[in-house]
C-alpha cells in the first residue's frame, strides 16, 4: 500500500469532513446516536425559543437563548466532524488501494500448463477458474491480473503496491507461498496462475468496500456502552423534566423568585448527559480500524478489532511463525544395514513431485551429496502421493514399489499395517534429531524402514522477547504444530512459549480453540494454509496471511498484507489500545459531569432558590454566563479530544488491573478537574468581552 500519512487536521481531510459534518445533520443520521439525538432535539427547541424571543415574547433574553442555541448546534456539528474525520482517514487509505485497480491485460491459457496456447484478454474479463501465465517482460509491466493461486512455476514478485515493502518475494506452486494478489508484478521468471476471484470480488475490492463502509456496524461492546449511555441520558432527562414543575411549585408556595426557564433546562440536560463519549464513540472505532491498516492489517469488521483487544490466548504455528519456516533437509541418517546413498536415492524419488520447500530441499540435498540426478518424472511412470497434514506422509508408487516419507508416527503406522516393524536404530535417530529441535522425516520402501532425514529450522530472532511482553499483558501463548512431541518441546523451550500442542491435525487445532472458548477465553490465531481454515473460522481473532490460500483468507477476519505471523502481537496491541481509548474517554466524559454540575446547577436555580448562590464555588460572573460557559465547554471538549480519539491513548504492555488503575487516575481525575479550569476560563473570557 502506498501509505500516505496525514497530519491530524490535514486540510485535505478536515475540509471535506466539515462539509460531511453538516450533511450528517439529517435526522436519519442523528437518530443512530441516541445521546447526540437529545442534543439535536435541544438545538431545534432552543432555535424555536430564540425565534419566539426575537418576536418579543421570549422566556429569557433573546441574546442568551441564541447563544445557547448556537453552541448546542456546534456540539452536534463537532461530534459529526469527529466521526467524519475518522471516516475520511480510512477512506483516504482505501483510495490509495484503489490505485492498484488499473486496467490490466492477461495471457489466458487455453490448456492449463506452461507453454500451452494462450489468448490475450482484459483483466476484467477473467473469471474464477481461468488459468493465466504471467512472465517477466510481458506487456503492462507483467502485472498479475487477478487474485489467484500459483499452480506451476516459481517467480519473484514485487508486492510493494500492497505491502509497501520493496524487497521482492518468491511465489511458487505448492506450499504456503502460492497465493498471488492482483495488482502485484512479476519481476523474474514465470508463473501459471489459477484465478480464484471474479472481478469485483477480489481481495482489493473487498478491502475497499470494507474500508469505505461508513455505515459501520456497531460492535457488541459499542452497543452495550450505548445502552449504558442511553440509560444515563434517560435518568438525567427525567431529573431535568421534573425540575420544571418543581421550581414552579416552590415559586407558587413561597410567592418569591421565578421558575427555571426552558432554555436553561435544555442547557442543563445537555451538560449532564455523556455527550463527550457519545460524540466520539464511533470515531474511536473507525480509528481503530485505521490504525490496523497503518500496521498493514486489514480488519474485516470493527468487531474483529475489538476482539483483538480482549484476546487472552494466542495460538501460533511453529513452522513459519516461531521458526523461520524454510525447513531444509540437512542430513540422511540411514537405518542399520541400509547405505546412506540408498536412503538418499529413495528419499529423492519420493520427493520428485513434492512441491513443498521440504520436498524440494530433499531433492537438492540428494543431488549435492550423491550427485543423484533429477529423473524424468514422465519416464518413470510413477504415481505420486501428495503430502497432507492429515496423513503426514507423501511419496510415490513405482509399479509395486511404494516409497513413503513422513512423520515418524505416520510411517510407523504405515509399515505396521503392511506387516513390517519400525527398527530401534531409526527410533534412536528420530529422537536425536527431534531433541535438536529439527524435524525428523522417516523414509520407507514397502514395509521396510530405510532411515530418517533431518529437516533443520531456526527459531526467529527476537521472538522470545515478544512472548515476554505478551505474558506481561496477561496473554497466554500456545505453539501448535504437526511436528512430533520432542521437536515441539525443544522449540517451545527455545522460544519461551507458555504451552504447546504437538502432532496436531487440523481437527485437533479446532478442538483446542473450542476448549479455550468453552473456558470463556478469547482466542487469536494466525494461519495461512487451507488446513488452517476451519480453525481460523472458529477463532475470535483470525489473522490470515496475504500469501496464504484463498480458503484461509475467507475464513479469517483479518488479513496481514505483510504476511508476517508475528504481526498478531501488534494486532492485539492495537485492539487493546482501541479498547483503552474508549474506556478512558468514557471515564473522562462521566467524570466531567461532576464539575458541570457545580457550574450549572447553582446558576440555573439561583432565581428560584437564592441560597444556591453559596454553591457557586467557581465564582462565575453571573448565572447566564455560568450556564453558557458550561455549554461552550461541553462543545469544545469534543474537539479537544478528537486527537486522542483518533490516535489512541498511549499504550504500554501492562496487566489489565494496572492499566485500569492508571487510567482511572489520569482520565477520572482529569475529567473532574479539567472542566473547572475550562469553564472558569470561558466565563472570564465572556466577562472580559462583555458577551454575557
Ligand atoms: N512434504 C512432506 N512430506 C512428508 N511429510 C511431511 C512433509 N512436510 C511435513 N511432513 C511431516 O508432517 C508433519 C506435519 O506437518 P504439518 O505441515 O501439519 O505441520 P508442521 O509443518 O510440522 O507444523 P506447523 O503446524 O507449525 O506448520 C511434519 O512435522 C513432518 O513430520
Ligand atoms: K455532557
Ligand atoms: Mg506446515
Amino acid at each position: 500500500m502506498t501509505k500516505k500519512t496525514f497530519t491530524l487536521f490535514d486540510p485535505a481531510l478536515a475540509v471535506p469532513a466539515m462539509r460531511e459534518a453538516v450533511r450528517k445533520l439529517s435526522p436519519a443520521v442523528q437518530w443512530r446516536n441516541p445521546v447526540m439525538f437529545v442534543v439535536y432535539v435541544g438545538s431545534i427547541l432552543t432555535t424555536l425559543l430564540a425565534i419566539q424571543a426575537l418576536g418579543g415574547e421570549g422566556e429569557a433574553p433573546a441574546g442568551f437563548i441564541i447563544a445557547i442555541s448556537v453552541w448546542l448546534w456546534f456540539t452536534v456539528l463537532f461530534a459529526n466532524f469527529a466521526e467524519a474525520l475518522a471516516e475520511g482517514r480510512s477512506k483516504a487509505q482505501a483510495a490509495s488501494l484503489r490505485g492498484l485497480k488499473r486496467e490490466t491485460w492477461a495471457k489466458k491459457l487455453l490448456e492449463p500448463r506452461y507453454g500451452g496456447k494462450w489468448q490475450l484478454v482484459q483483466g476484467n474479463d477473467l473469471r474464477k477458474g481461468d488459468v493465466v501465465v504471467v512472465e517477466a517482460g510481458d506487456i503492462g509491466q507483467s502485472v498479475i491480473p487477478a487474485d489467484g493461486e500459483v499452480i506451476e512455476g516459481v517467480a519473484s514478485v514485487d508486492e510493494s503496491a500492497i505491502t509497501g515493502e520493496s524487497a521482492p518475494v518468491i511465489r511458487e506452486s505448492g506450499g504456503d507461498f502460492s497465493a498471488v494478489t492482483g495488482g502485484t508484478r512479476v519481476l523474474s521468471d514465470w508463473i501459471v496462475i489459477r484465478v480464484t476471484a471474479n472481478p469485483g470480488e477480489t481481495f482489493v475490492d473487498r478491502m475497499i468496500a470494507m474500508v469505505e463502509n461508513a455505515k459501520r456496524q456497531k460492535t457488541p461492546n459499542e452497543i452495550a456502552l450505548t445502552i449504558l449511555l442511553v440509560a444515563l441520558t434517560i435518568v438525567f432527562l427525567g431529573v431535568t423534566v421534573t425540575l420544571l414543575p418543581f421550581s414552579q411549585f416552590s415559586v407558587d408556595v413561597s410567592g418569591a423568585g421565578r421558575p427555571v426557564g426552558m432554555t436553561v433546562l435544555v442547557a442543563l440536560l445537555v451538560c449532564l448527559i455523556p455527550t463527550t463519549i457519545a460524540g466520539l464513540l464511533s470515531a474511536i472505532g473507525v480509528a481503530g480500524m485505521s490504525r490496523m491498516m497503518q500496521a498493514n492489517v486489514i480488519a474485516t469488521s470493527g468487531r474483529a478489532v475489538e476482539a483483538a483487544g480482549d484476546v487472552d490466548v494466542l495460538l501460533m504455528d511453529k513452522t513459519g511463525t516461531i521458526t523461520l519456516g524454510n525447513r531444509q533437509a540437512s542430513a540422511f541418517l540411514p537405518a542399520d544395514g541400509v547405505s546412506e546413498s540408498d536412503l538418499a536415492n529413495s528419499a529423492q524419488l519420493a520427493s520428485l513431485a513434492d512441491e513443498t520447500p521440504e520436498g524440494r530441499s530433499i531433492v537438492v540435498l540428494a543431488k549435492q551429496k550423491y550427485d543423484l540426478r533429477e529423473r524424468d518424472i514422465h519416464a518413470l511412470a510413477a504415481h505420486f502421493v501428495h503430502f497432507s497434514a492429515q496423513t503426514r506422509m507423501s511419496g510415490v508408487d513405482l509399479g509395486d514399489k511404494q516409497i513413503r516419507k513422513g512423520a515418524a508416527e505416520a510411517i510407523r503406522h504405515h509399515v505396521e499395517t503392511l506387516g513390517g516393524s519400525f527398527p530401534a536404530s531409526v527410533s534412536a535417530r528420530v529422537d536425536e534429531v527431534a531433541r535438536r529441535g529439527s524435524t525428523p522425516l522417516v523414509v520407507s520402501e514397502g514395509k521396510r524402514v530405510l532411515g530418517a532425514i533431518e529437516l533443520k529450522d531456526i527459531v526467529k530472532g527476537g521472538i522470545k522477547e515478544r512472548f515476554v511482553e505478551l505474558r506481561r499483558m496477561g496473554i497466554k501463548t500456545v505453539m501448535v504444530t504437526g511436528d512430533n512431541r520432542v521437536t515441539a518441546a525443544a522449540i517451545a523451550a527455545e522460544a519461551g512459549v507458555d504451552d504447546f500442542l504437538s502432532e496436531a491435525t487440523p481437527e485437533a487445532k479446532l478442538a483446542l480453540i473450542r476448549q479455550y472458548q468453552a473456558e470463556g477465553r478469547l482466542v487469536a490465531m494466525t494461519g495461512d494454509g487451507t488446513n488452517d481454515a476451519p480453525a481460523l473460522a472458529q477463532a475470535d481473532v483470525a489473522v490470515a496471511m496475504n500469501t496464504g490460500t484463498q480458503a484461509a483468507k475467507e475464513a479469517g477476519n483479518m488479513v496481514d498484507l505483510d504476511s508476517n505471523p508475528t504481526k498478531l502481537i501488534e494486532v492485539v496491541e492495537t485492539g487493546k489500545q482501541m479498547l483503552m481509548t474508549r474506556g478512558s474517554l468514557t471515564t473522562f466524559s462521566i467524570a466531567n459531569d461532576i464539575a458541570k454540575y457545580f457550574a450549572i446547577i447553582p446558576a440555573a436555580f439561583v432565581g428560584t432558590y437564592p441560597q444556591l448562590a453559596a454553591l457557586n464555588v467557581m465564582g462565575l460572573s453571573n448565572p447566564a454566563s455560568a450556564i453558557l460557559s458550561a455549554v461552550i465547554f461541553n462543545a469544545l471538549i469534543i474537539v479537544f479530544l478528537i486527537p486522542l480519539a483518533l490516535k489512541g491513548v498511549p499504550y504500554r504492555p501492562l496487566g489489565a488491573a494496572t492499566l485500569l488503575r492508571r487510567n482511572m487516575a489520569i482520565y477520572g481525575l482529569g475529567g473532574i478537574l479539567v472542566p473547572f479550569v475550562g469553564i472558569k476560563l470561558i466565563d472570564l473570557c465572556l466577562a472580559a468581552t462583555g458577551l454575557a
